[in-house]
């Protein structure tokens, strides 16, 4: 009889045996060898399968090779943020596919597939098992099918346009202070070099915390400061490759991550129980995400009549906060900084930009008295501001790719995929492809926008920073808004410039974040000089008059007239080139005019003068000394 039982014990493990044996040998090399064979057969081309790395080992180093260098910053950052992908697209097509561990990945770049994919989301799928992403965020952006469908219901009222705009109290209080800060930090002289990343992020983490808990910053400052350390640790451990099971096991890392979960839970879930009672009590007006969420879901319980499993539980609930805070925090703090590069080294974007800010806004900081206007503002803050901004997700798009996957045989324009593969949407790729967006796609021109996203796409799907279809951001109109916000208020205030210190190089760590970021040792410094309220008046004339300026003609050569210059569009090209002439033409070139013309406005103000009669006009530069005398016209 014991016998028989250990017989039977043997026999039994042996099967267990045998049987995760060849689901092993299938998933790494029995199921890549029949997906490849499919591919190929199809005319996609890639690397031959690798056992079990596939391509991640190159993948890494091609990354880290390429990185460690510097890019100028007209240089195309494609290749330099995604360079093992560009290697492959560059060597094999666009119908290429890369190995992710054993499973292939299919590059996707043409508009009409990224359409088929995104709108078919009940086929193409996001990828799951990943489990330490999990760990970071679930919720929404991670469910399929009718949960997701359910889920989305319950919080599109939140981030309804309407909705947010009762919002900008709290979103100008965020702003307020980071530009608050920045003109204490800048000397009495007006100029300082500050380094605005931690500011950056400071302000998005901000606008989420007032915007989804009512609270300020200091009550979610714990969560955002986790949520960086989580990222961290996923970024780490996904670097490896995948290992079945591996969570399970007690690592240093795989527990500190379970400790920072279990932490930012604890943290979200007492700030919806304090926010819970507070709205029993009927001390907290619902305009908060939280408070809409809560709303929108006792509603849909209310509609279905009390079923039990309508609406969501607390637990999703929590889910959704930490959502608020991974989605909004670092997509819209990368979506400022690659702004504020922008518009550092173009510099007459800034100064169009800001004769807008100060035509709606007026010379004086909003406040909230003037809340109302600021509403108004900010939608009609809607051109230069918004062309600005658009310009910057099309170069710099803080989510550059998205991922899906299909799990039964689909059809994909002239392919048939069989199930088990991946698609990578390249946002970046795309939103550079001069077949797609002309020759000067590389180039940061807001103009075009100025007819709208509609007329700047040469052909529909090709601009989708904020993805598309039925899963297409729900955070859109809030990081709008803030990002509008933002850069309204930072170009009412500042004139800045990149500091010398600062080095190109765009690195997707989850987002596409300036290098500085990533190194964290690194600083993004700029020059900030802050322009006072009179200065601010002075500018708005001077910026209104140079319209005048322009239909003025032009007088003798040799004499001083500057109403010539304005008409310099009109003779003779290169006839005028105080600055020098193309791609070497002095980068300060509009900083200098900015500072000169306040700095006479600002004489011109104060003082009547005349030359001295000691100056010596023919006198070498050196020898001579300019004196004035001056009377304060005051
Ligand atoms: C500049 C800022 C932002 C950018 C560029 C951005 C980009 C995107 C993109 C490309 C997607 C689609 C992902 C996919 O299809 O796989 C997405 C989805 C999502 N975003 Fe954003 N996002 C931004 C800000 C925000 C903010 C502020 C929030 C919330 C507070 C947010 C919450 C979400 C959520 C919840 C989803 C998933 C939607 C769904 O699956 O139904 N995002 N975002």
């Amino acid at each position: 009889m014991v016998e028989f039982n250990s017989n039977i014990l043997v026999t039994l493990a042996l099967l267990i045996i045998v049987t995760w044996a060849w689901k092993i040998a299938s998933w790494l090399f029995f199921q890549p060898k029949r997906l490849e064979w499919h591919l190929r057969r199809q005319g996609l081309r890639g690397n031959p399968y690798r056992l079990w790395h596939g391509d991640l080992k190159d993948m890494k180093s091609s990354t880290l090779e390429t990185q460690s260098k510097e890019i100028n910053l007209h240089d195309d950052i494609s290749s330099y943020a995604v360079p093992f992908d560009h290697h492959i697209i560059q060597k094999y097509g666009k119908k290429s596919f890369v190995w992710i561990g054993p499973i292939p990945r299919l590059n996707i770049m043409d508009p009409d597939m990224i359409r088929d994919i995104l709108i078919n989301y009940n086929t193409f799928h996001k990828p799951k098992g990943n489990f330490l992403l999990k760990l970071l965020v679930d919720g929404l952006a991670f469910e399929e099918g009718e949960r997701w469908a359910k889920l989305r219901k319950i919080l599109n009222p939140a981030f309804n346009l309407h909705k947010l705009k009762n919002m900008l109290p709290a979103i100008y209080l965020s702003c307020s202070e980071i530009v608050s800060k920045w003109e204490t930090l800048i000397s009495p002289t007006g100029s300082s070099e500050i380094n605005v990343l931690p500011y950056l992020a400071y302000l998005s983490a901000d606008v989420i915390s007032r915007t989804a808990f009512g609270s300020s910053y200091e009550e979610g400052r714990r969560i955002f400061q986790l949520q960086k350390e989580q990222i961290q640790l996923i970024l780490e451990n996904s670097q490896s490759s995948y290992i079945p099971g591996w969570r399970f096991l007690p690592t240093k890392s795989n527990k500190k991550m379970k400790e920072i979960n279990r932490e930012i839970r604890a943290i979200v879930k007492d700030l919806i129980s304090k926010r819970e009672k507070k709205l029993k009590e009927g001390e907290m007006k619902t305009e908060d995400l939280l408070g809409m969420l809560l709303e929108s879901n006792i509603k849909e319980i209310q509609e279905s009549g009390n079923k039990k499993d309508a609406g969501i539980t607390i637990d999703q609930v929590i889910e959704e906060c930490k959502l608020f805070y991974f989605a909004g925090q670092e997509t819209t703090s990368n979506l400022l900084a690659w702004t504020m590069v922008m518009l550092a080294t173009h510099r007459n974007w800034p100064e169009r930009a800001r004769e807008e800010v100060f035509q709606v806004f007026g010379n004086n900081k909003p406040d909230f008295e003037g809340l109302n206007h600021l509403k108004v503002a900010i939608a009609t803050c809607d051109y230069k501001v918004t062309m600005i901004l658009n310009e910057v997700l099309r170069l710099y798009p803080p989510v550059s790719m998205v991922s899906r996957k299909t799990y039964e045989t689909t059809k994909l324009g002239d392919v048939t995929l069989p199930p088990g593969v991946e698609h990578l949407l390249h946002i970046t790729f795309v939103h550079h492809d001069t077949e797609l967006w002309g020759d000067d796609a590389k180039e940061f021109n807001p103009e075009r926008f100025s007819q709208g996203v509609a007329k700047a796409v040469q052909k529909p799907n090709s601009y989708f920073p904020f993805g598309l279809g039925p899963r297409i951001c729900i955070g859109q109109n809030l990081a709008t808004i803030e990002a509008k916000m933002a850069v309204a208020m930072i170009l009412q205030r500042f004139l800045f410039e990149l500091s010398p210190s600062y080095l190109h190089g765009p690195q997707i760590r989850l987002t596409l974040q300036p290098r500085e970021a990533i190194e964290q040792h690194g600083e993004m410094v700029w020059r900030l000089k802050e322009i006072d309220l009179e200065t601010r008046a002075i500018l708005r004339d001077v910026m209104s008059s140079s319209e005048k300026r322009m239909r003025v003609g032009e007088k003798d050569a040799k004499d001083f007239n500057p109403e010539r210059v304005a008409n310099a569009a009109k003779k003779p090209p290169n006839s005028f080139l105080p600055f020098g002439l193309g791609p070497r033409i002095r980068i300060g070139q509009n900083f200098a005019m900015m500072e000169a013309k306040v700095a006479i406005a600002l004489i011109l103000q104060n003082f009547s003068f005349e030359v001295s009669p000691i100056l010596c006009t023919c006198s070498s530069a050196n020898s001579s000394t300019s004196v004035w005398s001056s009377n304060n016209s005051k």
